[in-house]
């Protein structure tokens, strides 16, 4: 839980140090490395050393910037749809990966061994900062890896060396690191410090610059994507499933090498109300900005979202409502949504206790696209963890269809190409089980040149292939307008 007043009160010498805690103090980074060194000698292993401390005002988007000549193909971002909580993870203390199906469990096992013995000072910061982890999961791991998503593990996330954490406007700076027993902790406590005024200070003197942008769309047989959704539609009405999410993917090649940082900050301006991403592997990086969470855990209250049937948005506000109240009305969208609600609800009420789910979607709006929505919260059982949480979610009916199983399956064999981490699980947690995820929707992974886009629609019996087509391009809108405004014209 956020206490502002505790790490303040330590650090600044006031309220806490006048109390009977007065003994205690924050450690600085050179005495916890030292302690670890003890520590991880003692123990004949690796030691988890994880020190936070206040910094002063900086812009998230300028130290994600910062981080490009030392820490580039090795940086993360993430901030939640009301922008309460910003990270930005530079350098990797530490990946803990997993491939095949059972690694949600064995991202959570690996986690906990690192946290062991682990030294954290101060122990009760804001719960974005300290030792957390940012990444993601793959879609489907019994889909074959293509090419396109080699670098981007089943499950994959980033121990960052340094995070920098926005909670509720307090700014912290964490430094991780795995000391090893023969390390030396002078020299690591030397590089830190130097490491973390360098990205400080660059980050103070730098801004983002837009610079403009152009490229070319290369859609790939549109017409498969029509053949799908009028198959997949007649064996929902067959009766062989409810709903299943088909997907298509489609290439823009712009005219320079394409700067996460620039993507980033375009989407930042453009997408309020959308959770943002960006998770580099090497030359990639897979990056968006998704309405959508997944579920979200904060002490023992989970939260999740209902976000499924699409209407796009109007030029006038009038338009606009008009818009959103057939949306409200639309029969076909209504069963989309209904499918999603009727699949979380019943996840939370084996899982959660004191579960609320209202009535009846209301509307949400997002630069591009309204949806309907309904949130879900509930109290979380004595044995849910959130990891166990986006396990049992994943994929809604939202991302895949339902029944689960049998929609990835057709999913599998029909869309014809790998999803990787689109509409996956993707966020962060901490060493406390608090953390939040989305789903990695409106996204595109980008490599040098190329961007990679992803976009699909829930299909049910009546879903008309030519109305889901249009549906998947204005899902493709936030992503080519933070390339640098591409358009439809442009292919
Ligand atoms: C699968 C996507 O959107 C999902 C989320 C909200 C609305 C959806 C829909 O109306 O079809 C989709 O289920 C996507 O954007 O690629
Ligand atoms: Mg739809």
């Amino acid at each position: 839980m956020c206490n502002r007043s505790f790490l303040h009160g330590f650090l600044h010498g006031t309220k806490w140090g006048e109390t009977v805690v007065a003994l205690i103090k924050v450690m600085d980074l050179e005495e916890l490395l030292a302690r670890g060194g003890q520590r991880a000698r003692a123990l004949g292993s690796p030691v988890l050393i994880s020190h936070t401390r206040l910094v002063s005002e900086v812009d998230p988007l300028s130290f994600f910037a910062a981080g490009e000549d030392l820490f580039t193909g090795q940086r993360s971002y993430w901030a939640d749809q009301d922008r309460r909580v910003q990270l930005v993870g530079l350098g990797a203390a530490r990946y803990v990966e997993a491939n095949g199906t059972n690694r949600f469990s064995a991202v959570e096992t690996e986690w906990q061994s690192l946290l062991d013995n682990a030294l954290v000072e101060p122990r009760d910061t804001h719960m974005a900062a300290g030792p957390v982890l940012l990444g993601g999961f793959s879609f489907d791991p019994l889909k074959p890896k293509s090419k396109l998503w080699a670098s981007y593990a089943d499950a994959s996330f980033q121990l960052p060396r340094h995070l920098l954490a926005v909670m509720d406007g307090e700014l912290t700076l964490t430094f991780n690191v795995l000391l090893q027993p023969d390390e030396s902790w002078q020299a690591t406590a030397i590089q830190a410090a130097d490491e973390q005024n360098k990205l400080m200070e660059r980050a103070h003197r730098l801004t983002v610059k837009l610079h403009p942008a152009s490229g070319k769309i290369r859609e790939r047989e549109p017409e498969s994507y029509h053949r799908i959704v009028e198959k997949a539609a007649g064996h929902i009405r067959e009766g062989a499933l409810e709903k299943v999410v088909l997907a298509r993917k489609m290439e823009v090649d712009m005219d320079h090498v394409i700067s996460p940082g620039q993507v980033l900050k375009r989407l930042h301006d453009q997408q309020a109300h959308s959770f943002l991403f960006v998770f580099e592997r090497g030359a990639s990086c897979f990056i968006g900005a998704s309405p959508e969470r997944l579920v979200k855990r904060e002490g023992n209250r989970l939260i999740s979202t209902c976000l499924a049937g699409s209407i796009p948005r109007g030029n006038t506000p009038e338009e606009d409502e008009q818009l959103g109240q057939a949306l409200l009305e639309d029969h076909k969208n209504r069963v989309e949504h209904a499918v999603v609600v009727h699949m979380i609800r019943e996840a939370f009420e084996s899982e959660c206790t004191d579960v609320q789910i209202p009535e009846a979607p209301r509307l949400y709006k997002v630069r591009d696209i309204q949806h309907l929505y309904t949130p879900v919260v509930g109290k979380a059982g004595a044995d849910t963890s959130l990891l166990r949480m986006v396990e049992r979610l994943h994929p809604t009916p939202a991302l895949g269809g339902y029944p689960q199983q049998q929609s990835v399956e057709m999913i599998r064999e029909m869309e014809g190409f790998d999803r990787g981490w689109y509409a996956a699980p993707i966020g962060w947690f901490n060493h406390r089980g608090d953390g939040e995820f989305a789903v990695a929707i409106r996204s595109g992974l980008l490599h040098r040149e190329r961007a990679v886009l992803f976009a699909g629609c829930g299909i049910v019996g009546d879903s008309d292939p030519d109305s889901e087509y249009e549906e998947t391009w204005v899902k493709f809108r936030p992503m080519l307008s933070a390339l640098g405004g591409i358009s439809r014209d442009d292919r």
